[in-house]
């Protein structure tokens, strides 16, 4: 049977329109517009698509936006400085530095220098921190996004067997947290684990975020497990013409969806909600600094 097909774009405008209500009410009630500020070192053609939406959608919302730009020669010291000036800024609830930063430049410390209260991307080890004890931090937009998907579409998942494919800082382990959280039993895979394909046999939920194009085969599914597909993989497409390219995921859909009971499809599926979850978690942010309870 073919699975069900999870609908992220749908489901991130809901998380958006819910997101724009909150903004009406603090803005009503408590006389605060958020902010949210982006700062976007270099050229990297993805990225700038990536910023525009997200300064896009937080107007849309009806927060604030500031939008700074580097060239990609920048000395890591002036961003340093406009993060701690957006830190002293009370207009600004929300800061995000968009990744991958030029080589020159050490992403960690840059994370590092955003206020843990203004990390809206989740990044800063205060917040992982917080994410790996139970505490009350700000979660990774992306696995945030899989995780609200995942609710949504099971419901309660405790006692689920979960497989995530890919340990990045800033999917694979906070995914892992958020599903160990609702007390799956999680396992995390990556480069060196041993039978992939029966590690992923077992599980009823399986995210994929190694970012390699269609490297989980469809056949290694588990009959009604939900995928999660975190891939975001530009691949040519001599098919649609010369020069052309197509969009993939980690995951081989067109037979994952034959075994799956439900699947996010790339694009359309994560991608979209990563940034509804970056706006909702500027929201957070802003309630949590002025002290108010939703
Ligand atoms: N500071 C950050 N940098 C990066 C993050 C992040 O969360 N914070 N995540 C990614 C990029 N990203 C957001 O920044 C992002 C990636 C993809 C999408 C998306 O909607 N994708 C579409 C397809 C778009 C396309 O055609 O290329 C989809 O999947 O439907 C949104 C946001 C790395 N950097
Ligand atoms: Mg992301």
């Amino acid at each position: 049977m073919s699975a069900h097909i999870i609908d992220g774009k749908a489901f991130a405008a809901s998380v958006r329109s819910d997101v724009a209500k909150d903004v009406q009410s603090l803005k009503q009630k408590h006389g605060i517009t958020p902010g949210l500020a982006v700062v976007i070192v270099g050229e990297d053609p993805a990225s700038q698509v990536y910023v525009r939406n997200k300064v896009k959608q937080t107007s849309e919302v009806g927060m604030n936006g500031f939008h700074f730009e580097y060239p990609a020669d920048t000395q890591e010291e002036e961003v340093l400085q406009k993060v701690h000036e957006l830190n002293n800024d009370p207009a600004v609830n929300g800061i995000l530095v968009q990744l991958p930063l030029p080589d020159h430049m050490n992403e960690t410390a840059i994370i590092e220098a955003i206020s843990p209260e203004k990390d809206v991307d989740g990044f800063h080890v205060v917040n992982s921190g917080l994410l790996a004890t139970g505490g009350k931090g700000l979660v990774p937009c992306t696995p945030l996004g899989c995780y609200l998907m995942l609710k949504d579409h099971l419901g309660d998942l405790s006692g689920k067997k979960a497989i995530v494919v890919g340990r990045s800082n800033i999917v694979g382990k906070p995914m892992a947290q958020l599903l160990l959280d609702a007390s799956c039993t999680v396992t995390i895979a990556h480069s060196r684990t041993k039978d992939l394909p029966a590690e992923v046999a077992q599980a009823d939920i399986v995210v994929a975020a190694v970012g390699r194009p269609e490297m989980i085969k469809g056949d290694w599914i588990k009959q009604d497990a939900t995928v999660i597909d975190v891939g975001i993989n530009r691949i040519p497409a001599p098919e649609r013409g010369q020069g052309k390219h197509r969009l993939v995921g980690d995951v081989e859909y067109a037979t994952a969806s034959e075994n799956a009971g439900a699947i996010t499809p790339v694009p359309g599926g994560v991608g979209p909600m990563t940034i509804a979850c970056l706006l909702k978690n500027t929201v957070t942010a802003t309630y949590r600094q002025n002290d108010i309870k939703k």
